[in-house]
């Protein structure tokens, strides 16, 4: 109702002209008796050609200008769809692009995307279908039939009786529509699932040799695709005729008791522009009545796709709502222009508890430790032991117990859109988008310098070798980059937005030693306004943090390098273990 509401203006225009076109379309039945008698007067010498000239050319233009109305309607109609469309679809992305990335996943790539498209276009299409067929088929079937009651009530009655069978059918068979449309849109989220997985890991299919047995699986889901798409086709296109049939019965008793009314021995005397006129009046309402059941599998198919995406339009407007509050009400500020004048702020973890809502034990228990301002975080351990959980439970995807603060403040009760300026992340998958390297650094800011930041991720000499240099498009994913390459980039978008907390998730995985260590060197510098989370398996440059958590068996020790030297065996072994294995590489090289 809302978005009806909104649309009122081109609603009314709608109407006006909807009005004028379904009043108008009595004319074409009244002009059919007339043409017909007028027909039957020529035939006995009553009447002369040119009368039924002045008859066909008065009957041309009534019916051209009747349509010029049908033509004003559609045109707002379609208007009204197309802006529900886009108002619909703007609502919902901004929903499933503040979607976590955890609750993308388990709700299924393609499901969103079916979400995002199919049906936002099947419920504007149903109210596309309600908007039309409330005048061409409601308000014409109510002219309809006042005209019959006005010729032969009692015979108007009569065959009035097919068209609300017709409807009471298409009544009982929505439970049918409904399941076979719900199961078709499921498989549809399942096939653009499969379709994506496709794509996006060929290479990875094609190198371990499963792509016959991908093939077969994906041939399955078609197979499953296409058979929900038959089943919920046959059902929606077999039922009209079938209620089109039913509604057409009535003729039968209008073609033998018109007749008697003819012949004078029926419920009324009827000349034949009467008999024509009714019997055109009611094979125009039958059609209209297989089309008010077209109707209701139509709002159907549009309940159905609203059921499905209802939830993400009111939280979406909710959310945006309280966002928009909480943002001018709050006390932390954006994130300040000048950021070297940025104050010194604590981030504090008190006995976090994490596990991951379809996890069946706890990956930390009681994690406490504080950092501040200007401070490097090194965190480690073995492997799978949480270390990026640790980065990502910053980002509030997911909920945990206990207490994660910012300058006093539980950032799980932060607005989105203020955490996400508080909280740099950069991921293990980098994400790179199919544009030049400027964009994916800047991502539209123009009041930073690229090459500042290429420089600072050591890349500038790189880009500066480039076809087109920093307007070198990457490709998708930046699939134009190496992973060295791919990951310097990523940092430096990082690097360039500023956030006073930074979580950088194996940033130097790809980067030799060298680079490495400059990089390393250049972030030292640009952290001294910030809190910088390092996540690496590789101990070399941990000595130069200010801090280290050690994560293992649930548990974090968080302390220094050197205490952590001192007191910690297995972070002692870890360390001798790389030290010892770079200088044996050493060796092998001088060799
Ligand atoms: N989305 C998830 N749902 C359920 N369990 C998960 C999820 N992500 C990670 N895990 C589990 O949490 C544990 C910690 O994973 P995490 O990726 O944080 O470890 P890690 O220390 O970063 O690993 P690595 O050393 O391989 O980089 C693992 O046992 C993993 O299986």
């Amino acid at each position: 109702m809302d978005y009806f509401r909104v649309e009122w203006k081109i609603l009314l225009a709608v109407t006006i002209s909807g009005l004028i076109y379904n009043v108008g379309l009595l004319a074409g039945p009244w002009f059919e008796g007339q043409l017909a008698e007028c027909l039957m007067n020529i035939l006995t010498g009553k009447a002369t050609f040119r009368s039924m000239l002045f008859l066909a050319v008065t009957y041309v233009s009534v019916i051209g200008s009747v349509q010029l109305a049908r033509y004003i309607k559609r045109f707002y109609v379609r208007r009204f769809a197309n802006n529900v469309n886009r108002r619909m679809k703007t609502i919902l992305y901004r929903t499933l692009v503040h979607k976590s990335r955890a609750e993308l996943g388990e709700e299924g790539i393609g499901n969103v995307i079916t979400k995002a498209i199919s049906d936002v276009d099947d419920c504007v299409e149903g109210m596309r279908k309600f908007t039309t067929e409330i005048f061409d088929t409601g308000i014409a079937m109510c002219c309809y039939i006042g005209m019959l009651l006005f010729y032969d009530w009692k015979l108007a009655l009569i065959s009035l009786i097919f068209p609300p069978i017709s409807y009471a059918i298409a009544e009982k068979m929505k439970r049918v529509i409904q399941s076979t449309n719900a199961s078709y849109k499921e498989e549809m989220g399942v096939l653009n699932t499969v379709t994506l997985d496709r794509i996006s890991n060929a290479v990875t299919y094609r190198v371990f040799g499963c792509e016959r047995q991908r093939q077969e699986s994906y041939e399955k889901t078609l197979k499953d695709y296409e058979r929900s798409a038959i089943h919920a086709n046959i059902w929606n296109a077999t039922l009209p005729p079938i209620y089109k049939v039913i509604s057409a019965t009535g003729v039968i008793f209008i073609l033998y008791l018109g007749a008697k009314n003819i012949v004078g021995s029926g419920f009324t005397a009827w000349s034949i522009a009467s008999f024509t006129t009714f019997l055109a009046c009611y094979t125009k309402l039958s059609d209209k009545s297989s089309k008010a059941a077209k109707l209701f599998n139509a709002v159907h198919k549009a309940q159905i796709s609203w059921n499905r995406i209802h939830p993400y339009m009111e939280r979406a407007e909710s959310a945006h709502q309280e966002d928009e509050k909480e943002i001018s009400a709050s006390k932390l500020a954006r994130p300040s222009e000048n950021h070297s004048e940025q104050k010194s702020s604590e981030l504090k973890w008190k006995n976090v508890s994490f596990a991951y809502p379809n996890g069946k034990s706890n990956i930390f228990e009681q994690v406490c430790f504080s950092a501040k301002t200007g401070q490097i975080i090194g965190v480690t351990g073995p492997v799978a032991c949480g270390k990026s959980t640790l980065g990502k439970i910053m980002l509030c995807e997911y909920p945990y117990q206990g207490e994660i603060t910012y300058s006093g403040k539980e950032i799980s009760k932060m607005p989105e859109l203020l955490r996400n300026q508080m909280i740099g992340y950069l991921g293990h998958d980098v994400e790179l988008l199919d544009d030049s390297v400027k964009e994916n650094i800047l991502m539209g800011d123009e009041n930073e310098n690229v090459w500042k930041w290429l420089k600072v991720v050591c890349m500038d000499q790189e880009v500066r070798n480039m076809e087109k240099k920093e307007d070198t498009t990457i490709g998708n994913g930046g699939m134009r980059l190496s992973g060295g390459q791919s990951e310097r980039l990523s940092l430096a978008r990082v690097l360039c937005h500023w956030r006073p907390i930074l979580v950088l998730d194996d940033p130097f995985s790809a980067l030799d030693q060298t680079t490495e260590e400059q990089v390393f060197r250049h972030l030292k510098e640009l952290s001294k306004n910030r809190i910088v989370f390092l996540i690496s398996h590789r101990l070399r440059l941990f000595p130069e943090m200010d801090q280290v958590i050690w994560l293992d068996q649930r548990q974090a020790d968080c302390s220094t390098h050197e205490q952590l030297m001192k007191d910690n065996p297995l972070y002692q072994k870890l360390y001798f273990d790389q030290a010892q294995a770079k200088e044996e590489a050493q060796g092998e090289n001088n060799e």
